[in-house]
């Protein structure tokens, strides 16, 4: 599986809106690429549009691979609501877009991914009787059971308590390793944690971050961490509606 570079061009549009004007993003292939931005500025309607998912969403100067290939059955992305099945236990939402494909499940893996994000012995459980953050890791379990080179995440950690999270986000960036990942997130430590590019998305277009120049994941107790997540912090701040 080789991963492509992204490429995503110009005013991204929901039905007769503009949401972001002039996006001009070179998303690295192999790496992960973070998005942050305003509530409601269109990052999840970004995700759904590389993602191919229906909707009045298009982006007018073009979604491109660098490969030259059509993203279509390249990309897994974990929703904000992680959109899991109700009646089905934590085992075969996970094993769901194997049966969709009429393929033969890969239970054993969909198990020892379950226990990777602490869930173990939880298979049978359904999404109702699991906490946000259980069911959270069910989805981020179904996403990394996809072999899919693009990956977009869309607040994948948000239900997680700190230290969940940071486990989590260190999962991630192991069984990813080598994808084009897209994660959206609110958090800034998360995003100076996992990125290799980063942008804050507003009305006007994407403006790149600075990141500390060492390799992701970074850890969280160091000094160039705690000193980007907080002027991000700041920027973010100042980004909200009074
Ligand atoms: N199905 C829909 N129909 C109409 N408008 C929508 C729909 N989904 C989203 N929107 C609007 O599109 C805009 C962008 O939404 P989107 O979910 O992409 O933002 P976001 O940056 O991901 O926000 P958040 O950080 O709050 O998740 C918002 O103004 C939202 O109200």
């Amino acid at each position: 599986m080789t991963a492509p570079g992204l490429s995503l061009r110009g005013d991204l549009w929901l039905g007769e809106q503009a949401l972001i004007r002039d996006l001009a993003l070179d998303l690295p292939a192999g790496r992960w690429s973070c998005l942050l931005g305003p509530s409601g500025v269109g990052k999840s309607t970004l995700g759904r549009l590389v993602a191919g998912l229906p909707g009045p969403h298009r982006l007018d100067g073009g979604l491109r691979a660098s490969d030259g290939a059509p993203l279509a059955g390249r990309v897994a992305m974990m929703a904000q609501d992680g959109q899991l099945l109700p009646w089905a236990g934590a085992e075969r939402n996970v094993t769901i877009g194997a049966r969709l494909r009429g393929q033969r499940p890969d239970r054993a893996r969909a198990r020892a991914l379950l226990a990777d994000v602490g869930l173990n012995g939880m298979a049978r459980r359904r999404p109702g009787s699991l906490s946000g953050g259980e069911r959270q890791r069910v989805a981020l379990a179904r996403t990394l059971i996809e072999e899919c080179p693009v990956v977009v995440l869309d607040e994948p950690f948000s239900a997680l308590d700190a230290a969940t999270r940071l486990a989590m986000q260190d999962l991630a960036a192991r069984l990813l390793q080598g994808r084009t990942v897209i994660l959206i997130t609110h958090d800034p430590l998360e995003a100076v944690r996992l990125a290799d590019r980063a942008w804050i998305l507003g009305t006007g277009g994407a403006e790149a971050l600075e990141l500390p120049g060492t390799a992701p994941p970074r850890s969280h107790a160091q000094a160039a961490t705690l000193e980007m997540q907080a002027s991000l912090l700041s920027r973010l701040q100042g980004m909200q509606p009074a």
